[in-house]
């Protein structure tokens, strides 16, 4: 887009203000700029990535947008109508997130508005934990009036001691300093001798906010003195002279778990803040505890931190702070890659396959891609590191396009914790007592680990207590009133629920289908583990980490902390115990059921358990004790497993690499999925009958410019979805494929310019997509 931009602090009231136009989006899906003139009285105050208010829609109602773009161009044609109020003094979003959002727009398919009023966090937008206040400050020489009037000994005394401050102060502030009246203030302001100006400040509550996120109190310990080991070295020495060069540069760092890849993000961190610059690290929400952050904070200067536990006022005053230059570190989940730095000099991303990047609501986007794009626009380098990567990333470094690290080996030579699989259809029954989900080889195991004083962490990627609640009378099964999906029934809740929608109703006292009494309670969750872990190690203490008791902000900590000091033996729970924790003294790692996951609807399915098991694996053994894993399975034979029991990436990604070209499947062919949904079944199918027809005429469009050869672009569906009914509405999907993302976006768009839904229903796009069901 070309564009006239008009610095607008040049554009003074006295300029004529005849002619200047600012470009507004809105809070609007798959939307364009709209054209507004500015008149005279907001002519200084308008400028790009600010938030201005104007006429929009029918009935021409007030709407807030983000002013995009000022400039001389009038409209093609139509009436213009004038801007009615611009809401910042200063933009909210510079120049490079402009066009990052403005990319974000095109490549996911939704308003530039809308991207931008995403990123923007709300309480940035409604100026939480700020206020206006009025500053004095004493009137330039030059500018002082001939003659000068004549003051009294207070208004001198009040002016002497502004001077003395030598800074700007608040009316009340210098009253309180000068002990005078606010009126005195006032008169030296009537005598032009003090000049009087407005401007936006922190709170007192904001302050505290910012103090919170910055997240200072805790101590820092301070760093540990670490020698870079060979493959360390090798890596540090292909990483450190692109980072003194500066320029896009896309590094893939593969390490094995407990490899020391963080050491090498942090040094990376402390050398661009070195040089004056700020970095931004993603890290999956889980990983944000004070262990990490200690991390960083000890050796990286001012670290903020962005985590979902802050409120609207928070965030806003951590965006502030980043916006003006206090932080040099800024570390987060997901929406942290949209921090407002000044100088950005490097973007690391932990743990970069994990999904948790992915944002599931509208902007659909993936925190790493955009990451990507970002570090390209301000051409700075980007390392992302993980021992599992993603088959995307890991294809990207095979063509070249990311450069690959690799940390084969543990740090002090210490062995990857050897995996046994235990074949849960072979394993004896107990000899007495029912058969429970811990079989006898895992749980002589941990009797053993327990004897020896090491630690166990177990596994179950399923929370709850009975996963699957039936009649065995008529076939019945708990089934969620909104979702097609099967209840979970909780015990301490005393509750049945449903994971999708959270929808609960009271356990049955009789079936609802036949009225028969003795309903089934079956299939194993971490709540039903935990109580079989209780009984069968009554002397240990095990403690569940799962997202039903780790709901309150702090009670994860409060575990890991419990977990480091022993006083917990035991720690069961899902994936949330997978990822990222280094505690040495945990000498065994149990999985309960390795193929939860493995079979659902879903390409990604193998990719999802090999990542989950190589990572859980990753906790045993990380001290000097060393540590196993055993692994409890009904598909012994399933290559994800043998793999990863193996510790072996490279394998897997290849085979796996193999199938999804067999299948045409990302990161082969880039996929899109669209989503049609109502409470109405009928509307929704409808609607999406009416979208196959835009899309087959779109294709044939598509198929004529790419002259003979076969189409690149293919369609499945229109189907219903995998889970046909959630909250309540009925969804259809199509999903389609292309060898090119600009085949597969131009085929979208030309199907969705017309698209209209009718009232009561939607649809969505997902670039990319993760969710499959
Ligand atoms: N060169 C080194 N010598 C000794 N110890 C090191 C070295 N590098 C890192 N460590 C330590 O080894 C431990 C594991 O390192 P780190 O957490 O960086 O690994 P990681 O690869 O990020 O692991 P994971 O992927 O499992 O989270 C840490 O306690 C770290 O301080
Ligand atoms: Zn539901």
């Amino acid at each position: 887009m070309e564009t006239l931009e008009l610095n607008p602090t040049s554009i003074t009231p006295l300029d004529t203000p005849v002619g200047i136009y600012a470009d507004i989006v809105f809070d609007r899906p798959l939307d364009h700029p709209y054209t507004y003139a500015v008149p005279a009285a907001l002519a200084g105050k308008v400028g790009t990535g600010k938030r201005v208010e104007a006429p929009f829609g029918r009935g021409g109602r007030t709407t807030s947008g983000f002013c995009v773009r000022v400039g001389h161009n009038p409209p093609a044609r139509g009436e213009v109508k004038d801007i009615a109020r611009v809401l910042d003094d200063d933009a909210l979003v510079d120049e490079h997130l402009m066009k990052l959002t403005r990319w974000m727009a095109d490549y996911y398919l939704c308003g530039w508005g809308q991207v931008l009023h995403a990123v923007v966090p709300a309480g940035v937008r409604d100026n939480a934990g700020t206020r206006q206040a009025t500053f004095v400050e004493p009137v330039a020489k030059a500018e002082l009036p001939n003659p000068l009037p004549t003051i009294t000994a207070v208004q001198k005394a009040a002016l002497d001691c502004l001077k003395k401050e030598n800074r700007p102060l608040e009316l009340g502030q210098l009253a309180r300093l000068a002990k005078c009246g606010p009126g005195v203030v006032a008169s030296l302001v009537k005598k032009r001798l003090l000049k009087k100006f407005t401007e936006r400040v922190e709170s007192e509550a904001g302050g505290q906010h910012e103090r919170a996120a910055e997240a200072d109190d805790s101590p820092v310990s301070p760093p540990p003195d670490i020698q870079l080991n060979a493959d360390q070295t090798a890596v540090w020495d292909k990483l450190n002279p692109i980072l003194h060069a500066g320029g896009f540069h896309a590094f893939l760092l593969h390490g094995v778990t407990g490899s020391g890849k963080t050491e090498i993000y942090l040094r990376a961190i402390e050398e661009v803040v070195k040089q004056g610059k700020e970095a931004i690290v993603l890290v999956p929400e889980i990983s944000l505890t004070p262990q990490t952050l200690e991390r960083f904070r000890g050796r990286c200067g001012n670290v903020a931190v962005l985590h979902s536990h802050l409120t609207d006022a928070e965030r806003g005053a951590y965006w502030r702070r980043v916006a003006t230059g206090h932080v040099q570190v800024v570390v987060g989940a997901r929406s942290a890659v949209f921090a407002p730095t000044r100088k950005l000099g490097l973007i690391v991303i932990d743990e970069e396959h994990e999904t948790t990047f992915k944002q599931e609501a509208t902007p659909r986007y993936h925190a790493r891609d955009v990451a990507v794009m970002r570090a390209r626009l301000e051409d700075i380098p980007i390392v992302m590191g993980s021992a599992t990567p993603s088959l995307e990333s890991w294809a990207n470094a095979a063509r070249g396009a990311y450069t690959l690290l690799e940390l084969p080996k543990r740090v002090e030579d210490r062995p990857m914790p050897p995996v046994q699989v235990i074949d849960l259809r072979h394993e004896p029954k107990p000899q007495h007592g029912r058969p429970g989900a811990i079989s006898p080889t895992l749980e002589a195991a941990m009797r053993s680990t327990l004897k020896a004083k090491g630690q166990v962490i177990l596994m179950l990627n399923r929370r709850g207590f009975s996963t699957h609640v039936h009649c065995p009378g008529c076939g019945h099964v708990a089934q969620c009133a909104h979702c097609d999906l099967a209840l979970t029934f909780h015990r301490t809740k005393a509750a049945l629920v449903c994971h999708y929608c959270g929808w609960e109703t009271a356990p049955y006292a009789k079936c609802p289908g036949c009225g028969q009494a003795a309903i089934r309670y079956q299939g194993l969750g971490t709540e039903k583990l935990h109580v079989e872990i209780e009984e069968k190690f009554p002397g240990s203490v095990c403690q569940r980490m799962d997202s039903d008791t780790m709901s309150k902000p702090g009670s994860h900590q409060r575990v890991l902390d419990a977990f480091r000091d022993g006083l917990v033996h035991i720690l069961v729970g899902t994936q949330m115990i997978a990822k990222g924790l280094d505690f040495p003294n945990v000498t065994l790692v149990g999985v309960v059921n390795a193929d939860v996951g493995l079979h659902l609807p879903d390409f990604r399915s193998a990719e999802r358990t090999f990542q989950l098991l190589a990572q859980v694996a990753g906790r045993a053994g990380r001290g000097e004790k060393g540590g196993r894993v055993l692994v409890q399975t009904y598909t012994p034979e399933h290559p994800c497993i043998t793999l990863a029991a193996g510790h072996d990436y490279a394998t897997f990604a290849a085979q796996e690499l193999v199938h999804r070209k067999q299948h045409k499947y990302p990161p082969y062919e880039r996929m899109a999925r669209l989503i049609v949904r109502s409470e109405k079944e009928e509307a929704a199918g409808a609607f999406a009958d009416t979208l196959a027809g835009a899309f087959q005429s779109a294709l044939a469009t598509h198929a004529r410019d790419s002259a003979g050869k076969p189409p690149p672009v293919r369609l499945l569906g229109p189907a219903e979805c995998p889970v046909f009914r959630l909250k309540n509405f009925y969804r259809f999907h199509f999903q389609v494929q292309a060898d090119s993302s600009a085949a597969l976006h131009d085929v979208l768009r030309a199907a969705l310019a017309t698209a209209r839904p009718p009232s009561g229903v939607e649809f969505q796009v997902d670039i990319d997509p993760y969710s499959m069901l």
